[in-house]
């Protein structure tokens, strides 16, 4: 199987600040790949160095097999790509860039940009400058797909766009994939990437600290204890998320049961339950993983 993203040990510092750390990634051709993280976890920074926007530090990293350092050309013809923050010139219209950004690819899009402006409904006579921030991400959404590339990567492209265009950018994006493109997604939205993604890589402080197929990711021992009455979880291992209000607590336990069993036959309760925890609470372990635990 081709690989449409590669990164060996890819690691990039701003003078002596942490970008990314020692990054391997592994994208197949043909996924619909979710990058996940915090703000500040070096999602931008990973895509600038792909791009060649910015200078890695050191490591490796190749897109579409071609290497990074020295085939950048190829790498961009091939490529879609939707910065996090576009910005263009005030005083052209809308039209003016799509076509520019054609010509840059060579090719003639026009259909595929008057399909593209009519789904997400973007008037393409207005001048950018005019353009709420929604539309101008439109616009560049319209930049990066018109072309029919072979892998999209997008850097955390729903904001500013209300519900309805989202579901309809995701829309074109599934029907592109199922054709054949791979899309590389940026985002900090849990459910965007559990909708939509296949695979997911986490990254937080710079360094990937899971991936996997989303299920997996989703899959955990941990349980989601609550306890009606008095219990104090103290001292069980593995206890994660701990929430006390008045006489209930709640918490993750990723320990073995009967020791919480043993625990629990030993106070009065009211009321227990045992339920597996949601996504949602998964990735905020992975995400303060390695902070200080309760
Ligand atoms: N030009 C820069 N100069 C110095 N440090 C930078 C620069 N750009 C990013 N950083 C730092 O690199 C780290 C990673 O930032 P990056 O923008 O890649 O994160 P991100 O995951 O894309 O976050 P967000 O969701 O907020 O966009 C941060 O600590 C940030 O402060």
């Amino acid at each position: 199987m081709m690989n449409a993203i590669r990164t060996e040990g890819l690691t990039k510092y701003y003078g002596r600040s942490r970008g990314i750390v020692d990054l391997d990634l592994e994208v197949c051709e043909g996924e619909f790949f979710g990058f996940i993280g915090p703000n500040g976890a070096g999602k931008s920074t990973t895509i600038r160095v792909l791009m060649g926007l910015i200078q890695k530090t050191h490591g490796s990293a190749w897109v579409l097999e071609k290497d990074i350092s020295k085939e950048k050309e190829q790498i961009l013809s091939e490529i879609g790509y939707l910065p996090s923050e576009a910005v263009f010139y005030p005083d052209m219209r809308g039209r003016d860039l799509i076509r520019l950004s054609a010509e840059l690819h060579r090719k003639d899009c026009r259909k595929v940009s008057a399909d593209l402006c009519e789904r997400l409904q973007l008037d393409p006579s207005r001048r950018i400058g005019e353009l709420s921030f929604g539309n101008r991400k439109k616009l560049a959404v319209i930049c990066a797909l018109q072309h029919d590339p072979r892998l999209c990567i997008l850097d955390e492209p729903t904001g500013g766009l209300d519900p309805l265009m989202q579901r309809e950018f995701f829309e074109i994006l599934k029907e592109r994939n199922k054709k054949g493109m791979t899309v590389f997604l940026s985002s900090h939205i849990l459910s965007e990437v559990q909708r939509f993604c296949g695979r997911a890589a986490i990254i937080r402080e710079g360094r990937i600290i899971a991936s996997g197929s989303v299920e997996e990711l989703a899959r955990t021992n941990a349980k989601r204890i609550s306890v009606r009455g008095n219990f104090d979880p103290s001292g069980l291992p593995d206890v994660r998320d701990l929430q006390k209000a008045d006489d209930s607590t709640s918490f993750l336990y990723g320990g073995d049961i009967n020791l919480l069993l043993d625990r629990l036959s030993r106070q009065r309760i009211m009321d227990l339950s045992i339920s597996e925890p949601d996504l949602e609470e998964i990735f905020l372990h992975y995400y303060t993983e390695g902070e200080e635990q309760v």
